[in-house]
């Protein structure tokens, strides 16, 4: 389990968040919505300890980790899986090469186990075939298929995703949802996707948070938000697309 409490952070003297608060339980997708540069990927920073709070507590697992130190986040951090909005594919490697990478650079797995889970990730994210290519040779959703299968390769219990459609078309999109909704059915996986695209949510996510101007504005099952009054959630609601 994943929680955030009263957590703010400051960029030099601007605030991105104010005492935010958030809990991501086991085996959920949680969605946090919001518009362009409110500060989704800022908590996924958090997150993975990438950055730290100015105050507040994030606790992975019950484990302060504002408190630890670098050295001792390897073991939290294998418990998460990323992927990145840009994919962070490496341009001069193959699919095969850019899978096994992490593996082979973290892992002392044999050649041939860590070839078994290349090829697992392959097969899951419908990539045979594929194997010798590079990402420049793959469309938009098969590179992002790349990134899913470069996350999961670790076996994590969570999976966070920076905004995962963005800049796909819509049936790619689809196909990346469906592909999500997947990882928690097969392999009971939890999931964050940060998001400012409600289609997104209302596809995958059991719960959403939303971020307005530094707060949680909303929290709660998907399905409540259209119960919601607040002026922005209504807002977004009609517009669908979060553009400021
Ligand atoms: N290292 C940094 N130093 C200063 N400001 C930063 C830094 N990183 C992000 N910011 C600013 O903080 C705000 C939140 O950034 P963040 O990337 O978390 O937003 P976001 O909601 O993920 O938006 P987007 O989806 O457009 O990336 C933005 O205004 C951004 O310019």
């Amino acid at each position: 389990m994943i929680e955030l409490q009263d957590v703010t952070l400051r960029y030099g003297n601007r605030e991105i968040l104010n005492k935010v608060s958030l809990t991501i339980e086991d085996n959920k997708i949680k969605a946090v919505l919001g518009p362009s540069g409110v500060g989704k990927s800022t908590i996924l920073k958090l997150i993975l300890g990438l950055i730290k709070p100015n105050s507040g507590r994030i606790l992975i697992d019950g484990v302060d980790i504002t408190l630890l130190k670098e050295s001792k986040m390897y073991p939290i951090r294998r418990k998460m899986g990323i992927v990145f909005q840009g994919n962070a594919l490496f341009d001069s490697m193959t699919i095969s090469e850019n899978m096994g990478f992490f593996l082979r650079e973290n892992l002392k797995l044999s050649e041939q186990e860590t070839e078994q889970r290349v090829q697992e990730q392959i097969a899951f994210a419908g990539l045979e075939g594929y194997e010798d290519a590079l990402p420049e040779n793959l469309s938009g959703g098969m590179k992002k298929r790349v990134a899913i299968g470069r996350a999961l390769i670790f076996n994590p219990a969570m999976i966070l995703f920076d905004e995962p459609t963005a800049g796909l078309d819509p049936v790619s999109s689809k196909k990346i949802l469906g592909l999500i909704s997947s990882l928690r059915q097969k392999n009971n996986l939890g999931a964050v996707i940060v998001t400012h695209i409600i289609d997104d949510v209302f596809q995958v996510a059991d719960n959403v948070a939303v971020l307005y101007k530094g707060e949680i504005i909303f929290d709660d099952d998907t399905e409540k938000l259209h119960d919601s009054t607040h002026p922005f959630i209504q807002s977004i609601l009609s517009d669908k697309i979060l553009e400021q």
